[in-house]
């Protein structure tokens, strides 16, 4: 058995991201058919008592302590440096073990595994945070949501399981803005979220594209850019493509914008017209997963209002096959719909709500393998 485990631990090694998948999928089908019923649903019921044992691990820091040091922590070593009751801690430090968040290595003492080290990012921690305190409540909605909506595809970014949670009325971005533990929370995540993984830069022919440029004109304007490291990571790819590289967002996310001499920022609603004309790219990464048709629709068309002749659209999202979608991607896809009434939309459903904005695709190009991350160039028609 341990010659097996060993083996195909060998193989994920070697091989490249698209066979580490694939071995990770055959696992988790193999672990599927040999379970008995009982296994399925210890499994299946206690995957929520799994993150809360890891937001409790977030708050007392535990991971920091496995990641700061080579030697094993005793259950009273990190009873003196969390201040939490020893018998408590030994059976929280028993449960986070059991399923490999850490490794029992003696009685009553524990080590790091890669799960211990990958929690000990900040940024990691914050994923856990964020889905715990607002994704958590907001799924645990859901049944309770879509039932009373006759389970109608949410559409109203303003009613959906999230509202109904946290009692509020106002849309998931709206709202994050008047909570700022949860929306810090939100935004130390975004910063590293997909890090390592290949982006649009890897893929897109910006060289072959770039015509028609000028110190005046606005090379790319990176619309709903966050804090903006598609932009900065885009100025520092190309310095040599002449004109402004942009960042454009609401007031309060532009506050926590990532500085850069070379790449600015402007405020803007993109409910609103767009305010720079004519630049050559308006890039949109994520942005539509966040949106229902009829606002996604607002978007393009201020876009598009903007647009020079030989401007171009990119837009930066998952383009879901129209069958065999990964968990990956079809997790998220729901949770879109909780939080957002929003979607990850499959290529029929690309084609149909850029066709009715009355645009048409000059190429889809795919970098990423489960979750479909694809850079789709959008003209007029
Ligand atoms: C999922 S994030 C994507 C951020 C960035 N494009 C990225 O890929 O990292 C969605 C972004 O849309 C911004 N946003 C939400 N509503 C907006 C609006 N009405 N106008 C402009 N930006 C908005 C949010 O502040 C947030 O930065």
């Amino acid at each position: 058995m341990e010659a097996l485990v060993e083996q195909v631990r060998v193989l994920a090694k070697n091989g490249d991201e698209t066979v580490r998948k694939s071995i990770l999928d055959s696992l988790q089908s193999l672990r599927n058919s040999i379970e008995t019923p009982d296994d399925t649903v210890q499994r299946f019921t206690f995957y929520n008592l799994q993150l809360a044992a890891l937001r409790v691990g977030v708050d007392l820091k535990l991971f920091n302590f496995f990641a700061d040091t080579e030697e094993p922590l005793t259950v009273v070593e990190l009873s003196e440096k969390t201040k939490a009751d020893k018998i408590f801690l030994g059976r929280i430090l028993r449960y986070l073990a059991s399923f490999g968040a850490i490794k029992e290595t003696n009685k009553d003492t524990f080590t790091s595994t890669n799960i211990t080290r990958t929690f000990s990012s900040s940024s990691f921690q914050a994923a856990i945070c964020h889905y715990f305190d607002t994704m958590g409540p907001s799924i645990q909605k859901l049944p309770e949501f879509l039932k009373e909506n006759h389970y109608k595809d949410p559409e109203n970014s303003a009613n959906t399981a999230l509202q109904k949670a946290f009692n509020t009325d106002q849309p998931a971005f709206f709202w994050l803005q008047t909570q700022p533990e949860k929306m810090g929370f939100f935004q130390e995540y975004l910063t590293t979220n997909r890090t390592g993984r290949p982006t649009f830069l890897d893929v897109y022919p910006f060289l072959e594209r770039a015509t028609g440029l000028s110190p005046e004109r606005v090379l790319f304007v990176d619309v709903g850019g966050g804090f903006g490291q598609q932009a900065i990571a885009f100025r520092e790819k190309y310095p040599q493509l002449e004109g402004r590289v942009i960042v454009q967002d609401l007031a309060p996310t532009l506050a926590h914008a990532l500085k850069h001499p070379k790449v600015g920022t402007s405020e803007q609603d993109f409910f609103q017209p767009q305010t720079i004309k004519g630049a050559k790219f308006y890039y949109l990464r994520n942005i539509f997963h966040d949106w229902p048709d009829d606002k996604a629709k607002i978007i393009l068309k201020n876009t598009v209002d903007a647009l020079a002749d030989d401007s171009l659209i990119l837009i930066d999202d998952m383009v879901l096959p129209n069958v065999g979608v990964h968990w990956q991607a079809a997790q998220l896809d729901i949770l879109m719909m909780t939080t957002l009434a929003a979607r990850e939309r499959t290529q029929d459903q690309w084609y149909q709500l850029l066709e009715n904005a009355g645009l048409k695709v000059n190429s889809i190009t795919t970098y990423t393998s489960s979750l479909k991350d694809s850079i789709l160039e959008v003209v007029p028609i």
